[in-house]
């Protein structure tokens, strides 16, 4: 690394710290395999991040070709995510995908049945613990989601070290039925063994899913868990963005722009 690199990599907060002086993965082939089972991330990967979570908006042409791209598969197209399966049908609406919400606590089904509410809420106390904490703390931000909150601190990076060791030591001490899930700019507490590469595998031991080749589009540490399991299960994973720590992505993009422009042209291929 260059001392320029370095120099402006030490102002960035390791969740969000970019290699500028790795290879980009290899881009998917054209033609890959027509039996895909696509399962898309939101946030970084379809959606460009944006300073709070209520503020992402998905461009119309990226939400008619993922309507498009899934009809084309057969409904073999799902969203994974660690929002919450309403905020999910809220920003793609009026599309009702198969989708692993809260990193797999929330399962809807191809057709929209429900499959699974997996794990309870985190105790009282830790909720309070937590809430106290982020309003002792300007730039930090509160997102609870039933049996997972998030504490958001992209308005003040530089408190990533703190806040992921204090809410490391209350997860420790008060929660022992969830884990800690650091993400971009925040840091998550979710059900254990709740992620989404349980979920990935779990869709695709059913219809349209079974049987078909899966592709996991991604960017973020959460995202991993999907990765190893689509590669495992014959298929292939995407990572969106360069980023600094290791990955087993197969395939990358460079943006969620990037992945946008690729299922524009996935639909239009149809
Ligand atoms: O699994 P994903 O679909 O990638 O969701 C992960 C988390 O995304 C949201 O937070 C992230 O996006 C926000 C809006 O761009 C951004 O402000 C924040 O810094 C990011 O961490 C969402 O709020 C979380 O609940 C999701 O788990």
């Amino acid at each position: 690394m260059s001392l320029d690199a370095a120099a402006a990599a030490a102002w960035e907060p390791e969740s969000t710290r970019v290699a500028r002086d790795r290879p980009a993965l290899p881009a998917i082939p054209a033609g890959f395999p027509d039996d895909l089972a696509l399962f898309l991330d939101l946030d970084g990967t379809v959606l460009d991040l944006a300073p709070t979570p209520d503020a992402v908006v998905i461009a119309p042409e990226a939400l008619a070709a993922i309507g498009v791209v899934a009809q084309r598969l057969d409904g073999a197209l799902a969203i994974v995510t660690g929002r919450a399966l309403g905020d999910v049908d809220r920003i793609l609406s009026p599309l009702r995908l198969p989708a692993a919400a809260l990193h797999g606590a929330e399962l809807r089904r191809c057709g929209g049945g429900r499959v699974a509410d997996a794990g309870v809420a985190p105790p009282d106390r830790l909720t309070a613990a937590l809430g106290a904490f982020v309003d002792a703390r300007p730039g930090l931000a509160l997102e609870n989601k039933g049996v997972s909150v998030a504490v958001h601190y992209r308005a003040a990076p530089e408190r990533e070290g703190e806040v992921r060791a204090r809410i490391g030591d209350l997860v420790a001490q008060l929660a022992p039925a969830h884990e800690l899930q650091p993400g971009k700019m925040v840091v998550e507490v979710r059900p254990r063994g709740c992620d989404k590469g349980a979920a990935l595998r779990r869709m695709m031991s059913e219809k349209p899913f079974a049987g078909r080749t899966p592709l996991m589009i991604g960017d973020d540490l959460t995202d991993e868990f999907a990765f190893e399991a689509a590669n495992a299960l014959g298929g292939a994973s995407a990572l969106v963005g360069r980023v600094a720590r290791p990955s087993v992505a197969t395939y990358g993009f460079e943006s969620p722009d990037s992945v946008r422009r690729w299922l524009v042209a996935l639909g239009a291929a149809a």
